[in-house]
């Protein structure tokens, strides 16, 4: 691990108990993230982005059949710490959490500044008034009035509600901040301004990201790095600029190709097929399917290769050319 990774993601699994059988949603995965750094976790719908930020943050729904794996955090191992001690020293005050469409469940009927204080009053103690004063200067952070301290959130707009979800998020001046599709439910002009101010927050507070999207396009805004999912796995990790200019695995490159362009000659062009259930997985490789590159080889899961220190690839294509 280099000393400037902060957090180490190794095997992690997470699987749900479901009438029908095993739902696979996170199925071994890794990666890292180093200080101040934003990795975008990109993958379509139901690939189990979410469900890796709830293991991360251990926000788990009670039908977990498994969950497993090792997580380090500035050295610190998670996976094995107790729930009250990963309640009192990490969830919210070491790593936060976004959540989808979270701007829209906040309490309406507290002010939002009693709410954005909840995580330093319930979880470290500080008396109210040092609550609030820390509170004012996120809010002027996050390109909020501190007179909205005082609002209940339906007064607010969505993009100002996304703010004070963010600011929240901030409060405790945690070293990793999970988001998950933050920009989703918003109009497009709100989305870009939220983008600008991560990206803002990044430089000015030296919190590391980790961005949730299905969302190429946001995905290239914000990312130091990319880690594209499907089918509950990560296929390719990789620098950002490598992985827009030249994706390596069969799946990142449709990917790319499927994204529209504004001088672009040719059509871009749908992926055919659909990703596997993640109840009973394939044996091999999850895209085979669809691959245009499919051989022999791909009946066997593929190793997780590594190209250079910052890229790996789960791809038969690869074997001879990286470690596994
Ligand atoms: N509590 C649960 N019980 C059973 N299956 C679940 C549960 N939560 C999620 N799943 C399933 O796990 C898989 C991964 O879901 P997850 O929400 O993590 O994906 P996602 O990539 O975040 O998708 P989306 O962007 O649509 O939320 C999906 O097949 C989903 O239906």
């Amino acid at each position: 691990m280099s000393e400037r990774t902060l957090l180490e993601v190794e095997d992690l699994h997470l699987h749900y108990q479901t009438r029908r059988g095993v739902v696979r949603a996170v199925d071994g995965v890794s990666f890292d993230v180093r200080h101040n750094e934003a990795l975008v976790v990109l993958g379509e719908s139901g690939c189990g982005k979410s469900s890796l930020a709830k293991a991360l943050m251990r926000v788990l729904p009670r039908n977990v059949h498994q969950v497993s794996g090792r997580v380090t955090l500035g050295g610190t191992e998670l996976m094995s710490m107790s729930d009250e001690r990963f309640r009192r020293d990490v969830q919210w005050v070491r790593v936060s959490l976004v959540m989808q469409a979270s701007m829209n469940a906040l309490n309406p009927v507290v002010r939002v500044g009693e709410q954005v204080v909840e995580p330093l009053r319930v979880l470290l103690g500080w008396p109210r008034a040092r609550a609030m004063a820390r509170a004012a200067e996120v809010f002027e952070r996050v390109g909020v009035s501190t007179d909205f301290l005082q609002r209940y959130p339906l007064e607010l707009s969505g993009g100002m509600r996304q703010r004070v979800v963010l600011a929240m998020a901030l409060v405790t001046e945690p070293e990793l901040v999970i988001l998950d599709e933050p920009t989703s439910a918003l109009d497009v002009l709100t989305q870009a301004s939220i983008m600008n101010l991560l990206k803002r927050l990044k430089r000015e507070l030296g919190t590391s990201f980790i961005l949730i999207t299905h969302d190429v396009a946001t995905s290239s805004e914000l990312a130091d790095r990319v880690a594209l999912m499907y089918a509950g796995q990560i296929v390719e990790v990789a620098n950002a600029a490598q992985f827009f200019d030249a994706p390596a695995h069969p799946y990142s490159q449709l990917l790319m190709a499927s994204v529209p362009r504004l001088h672009q000659q040719q059509r871009p062009e749908a992926i055919p097929g659909q990703p596997p259930s993640l109840l009973e997985p394939p044996p091999g490789c999850r895209f085979a399917e669809r691959c245009p590159s499919h051989f022999e080889r791909c009946a066997k899961d593929p190793e997780f290769f590594r190209l250079d220190d910052r890229r790996r690839v789960r791809c038969w294509l690869y074997e001879g050319r990286g470690e596994p």
